[in-house]
């Protein structure tokens, strides 16, 4: 698969560890920063994160920030994003079966390197369901950033 991913300075040590282990795993990994741990505001990395799989550049994106919840919040705001935390196995891979999500957000505050890398790999190995109930609802979430619902 084609992955983006991207850090703030919180998430940054967390990053590489994720960016070496998706390489070994065979995907192809487009780096959106931060390069170094000097602090960025996650806003900045996130949109560029979400950018690339909102234009299809990537299949799913991976923020990491100090807890994940900056940089979900933010990751919601892209049009054509649907984003979670996951900080368990089951939400890993019940997000993207049940509810399509695309980019995860990771807190690098929160989880260790080696659950980190579980809940990227869950998350990745997940395809969105085709039952009606499911589809039904993430149209539903589609019509909601139109403004239609
Ligand atoms: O977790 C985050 C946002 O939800 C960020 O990564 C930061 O850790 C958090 O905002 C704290 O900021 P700081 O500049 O690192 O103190």
């Amino acid at each position: 698969m084609k992955i983006s991913i991207g850090s703030d300075h919180a998430g940054f040590p967390l990053k590489k560890p994720i960016v070496d282990f998706l390489k070994e795993q065979g995907h192809e990994v487009t780096d959106f920063g931060s390069y170094d741990p000097e602090p960025v505001d996650f806003p900045v990395i996130t949109k560029k994160v979400c950018q690339s799989v909102a234009d299809n550049d990537s299949d799913r994106g991976i923020m990491v920030c100090g807890t994940g919840v900056g940089a979900s919040i933010a990751a919601n705001k892209v049009p054509g994003i649907r984003a979670a935390v996951g900080h368990d196995i089951y939400s890993a891979h019940q997000c993207v079966e049940h509810d399509n999500v695309n980019v995860m957000a990771i807190g690098a505050q929160i989880v260790g390197d080696k659950l980190a890398m579980e809940l990227v790999e869950k998350f990745l190995q997940a395809e969105f369901s085709t039952s009606e109930e499911f589809r039904r609802r993430v149209k539903m979430l589609e019509e909601m950033d139109a403004g239609n619902m």
